[in-house]
């Protein structure tokens, strides 16, 4: 059983992309700028915010802050985003999800120029993904594909079960492996015989947000177990979705929580984001 490591492949991520934004700024004098857009003052969305812009400094771009508070209205997130589609040095924009209960955050995604949307969550890139014609990829999903990249994992012939169908995970994971030629099953909280099926699987990622949902006995001998779950148990500690500590020996790769999944999607964000300023620039 090897668990894999998401700390160390982000830092690899990101130490790339850090070369490539040297050598943006060599060539053409350009770097690259995020606007991170965060709404309200939930902790853990603050952490989050607080990591992406810590890793827009490892690399190398230019990061800003819009933190609106709570009681911010429709208008004025819209208002906000606006103004930064037509920004110059700002190539991408993200909001951080969830947006607080009165906000709409259909409408709000919606709003980013497709072209800044580096969560990919736009119906234009989410369109683009299902036709295989991307320029971003979402950045949990594509995390999960480099993590499997880097440890040589195959998914081609393999099957593929997701648990859960959310816009930003399961849906695009289940795509991305499809794209990869995995034969795909994306279960959810009506499927039957769950268990039965997680067990078919070469190759389980686990998005239902339930803590420690997936047990041993839905786990196959010799299966790739990934979690993108970020939970808290009984005693309010960070777990995911797997029971990891009674999974783990079953597996030949499993994923832990936290040093997962979790970094892997903040270094999928700065790719995303070097990708929009060359798109941007023409560069490439
Ligand atoms: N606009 C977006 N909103 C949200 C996204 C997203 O991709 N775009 N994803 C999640 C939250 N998220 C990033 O925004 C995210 C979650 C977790 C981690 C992470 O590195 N987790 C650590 C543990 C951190 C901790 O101690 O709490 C880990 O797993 O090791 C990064 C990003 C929802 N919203
Ligand atoms: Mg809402």
């Amino acid at each position: 059983m090897q668990i894999i490591d998401g700390k160390k492949v982000s830092a690899e991520v990101k130490e790339r992309v850090r070369q490539q934004t040297l050598q943006l700024k060599n060539d053409y004098n350009i770097t690259p700028g995020l606007a991170v857009v965060i709404v309200g003052d939930d902790p853990a969305s603050r952490v989050y915010v607080n990591n992406k812009k810590k890793a827009c400094e490892v690399v190398g771009f230019k990061s800003e802050e819009y933190a609106l508070p709570a009681k911010t209205t429709q208008e004025e997130l819209l208002d906000l985003v606006k103004t930064l589609n037509t920004k110059e040095d700002i190539n991408g924009i993200l909001v951080q999800l969830p947006l607080p209960k009165h906000l709409d955050d259909k409408a709000v995604i919606e709003a980013i120029d497709p072209k800044k949307d580096v969560d990919a969550f736009h119906a234009v890139n989410v369109g683009k993904i299902m036709l295989g014609e991307y320029d971003f990829l979402p950045c949990t999903p594509a995390g999960v594909m480099e993590m499997l990249h880097s440890y040589d994992i195959p998914v081609e012939g393999k099957e593929c079960v997701v648990i859960g169908r959310s816009n930003i995970v399961g849906k695009p994971m289940g795509m991305l492996l499809l794209h990869e030629n995995g034969t795909v099953t994306i279960c959810h909280s009506r499927t039957k015989n769950l268990a039965e099926v997680c067990r078919r699987a070469d190759i389980l990622v686990a998005a239902v947000g339930i803590p420690k949902f997936v047990k041993a006995d839905m786990v196959k001998d010799g299966a790739v177990v990934i979690d993108v779950g970020m939970d808290r148990d009984e005693n309010g500690k960070l777990c995911g979705d797997v029971d990891f500590e009674n999974v783990k020996d079953k597996c030949s790769f499993i994923t832990p929580v936290p040093g997962g999944v979790g970094p892997m999607t903040i270094s999928t964000l700065m790719k995303n984001t070097l990708k929009a300023c060359k798109l941007q620039n023409n560069i490439e």
